[in-house]
């Protein structure tokens, strides 16, 4: 196969080769597109929507929040209730319900051992945060939060670059300015609400985030945002520096139990189902004609049995914690699954089209070459 040491035209054979080898791998790239992202072209589409669909509930909830539901919500009971982020959380767990499939839908995993040893690392990395969470549970409430900043962002950074078809970079400023509004502005904005909960969920996690680390962790967010929004200002793209600007505004306007709820459900978790959908290579055939129904009732059925186990091992643990006990309960679980959640999403990011292990080039390949 080798023709580099051909003694007979070795110019023009390895010219040959070349066009040959570039052929197969435009296929190849346009082949894995469809296969991961529902059809040329679709991916994206979906996820424009999706990201549409999540700045306008975020942005409805920030303007119809002091019409209406202001003097309810800033009501004593009624703004330090974990109630609201409890709801969002709940609604919001299917999203991280089909992550021992991803890596067989990118084609890693499909043998029955990997697909096991997956499951069994999910669920080892599960139990080790959790008895991390159990162990020394301040220190552990603090890692979750760095953690929960680095997903999000990232997350919202490699949703960004998918639905724009190119390679995600982990910008730490792009990471933290989408990262840092849900997590950092609650806690240095909102700590009579906050605080309380927290140390429900964790005695003594109060105590480290010493006033000092929160309003470190406020400026650094703050200029994340200002750097990240002129970036995208200076590239033209003033729909993200809207999305951004509602983003932030929600965490600075709406008590925080609120707006993280709202936030969980309708940004993180309908933004990161949109790339599920995308990237199960089962639903190629009908997002590529433009059906959703078809793909949604198959991630609702590939999520109901984890959901449903979660939910369980979750009622138990209510049921044998007491009432007083399930604040803390939830997030011991909450944390215990965002720790391989996080990871399969990271792996996902990297493994995506366009993702760092595909070729170095945009994930579409150019319009010029092999186009039908
Ligand atoms: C504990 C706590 C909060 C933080 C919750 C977080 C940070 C959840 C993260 C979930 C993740 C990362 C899920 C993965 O997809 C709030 C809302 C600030 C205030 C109430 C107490
Ligand atoms: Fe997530």
């Amino acid at each position: 196969m080798n023709t580099r040491h051909d003694p007979i035209r070795p110019d023009r054979r390895r010219a040959a080769d070349q066009r040959r080898a570039e052929g197969q791998d435009s296929r190849r790239a346009e082949g894995r597109d469809s296969r991961r992202a529902g059809g040329p072209g679709y991916g994206p589409r979906l996820l424009r929507r999706a990201g549409a669909a999540s700045g306008l509930v975020l942005g409805a909830t920030l303007t119809l929040y002091p019409l209406t539901l202001y003097p309810l919500a800033l009501s004593e009971p009624v703004s330090s209730s974990p109630l609201p982020t409890l709801l969002g959380l709940l609604l919001g767990l299917p999203h991280g319900a089909v992550d021992h499939l991803v890596p067989g839908w990118l084609g890693s995993a499909r043998r029955l051992p990997v697909r096991l040893a997956v499951l069994l690392g999910y669920a080892g990395t599960a139990g080790a945060a959790l008895c991390a969470f159990l162990a020394r549970p301040a220190a552990a409430l603090l890692g979750f939060l760095v953690l929960s900043v680095v997903h999000f962002g990232a997350g919202d950074e490699a949703f960004r670059a998918e639905r724009e078809g190119v390679r995600p970079r982990l910008r730490p400023f792009g990471v933290l300015a989408y990262g840092g509004p849900p997590v950092v502005l609650p806690l240095a904005l909102w700590p009579e609400q906050v605080d309380p909960l927290l140390e429900r969920v964790a005695a003594g996690s109060t105590a480290l985030l010493t006033a000092e680390v929160r309003a470190g962790a406020l400026l650094l967010t703050a200029l994340a945002i200002t750097v990240t929004a002129l970036r995208d200002l200076a590239r033209g793209r003033r729909g993200d520096v809207a999305q951004l600007g509602v983003l932030t505004a929600v965490f600075v306007v709406v008590p925080p139990t609120c707006a993280f709820g709202v936030y969980f459900a309708a940004w993180h978790s309908l933004r990161h189902v949109a790339r599920l959908l995308a990237a199960d290579p089962a639903n190629a055939a009908c997002l590529r004609e433009g059906r959703l129904a078809p793909a949604l009732w198959r991630f609702a059925r590939q999520a109901a049995l984890p959901t449903g186990i979660v939910l369980v091992s979750f009622a138990l643990l209510v049921w044998y914690a007491g009432p007083a006990g399930t604040l803390p309960a939830a997030f011991a679980v909450l944390a215990a699954l965002t720790l391989p959640h996080a990871l399969v999403v990271a792996w996902l990011d990297r493994h995506r089209p366009g993702g760092p292990r595909d070729v170095d080039r945009p994930a579409r390949p150019p319009a010029t070459r092999n186009r039908r």
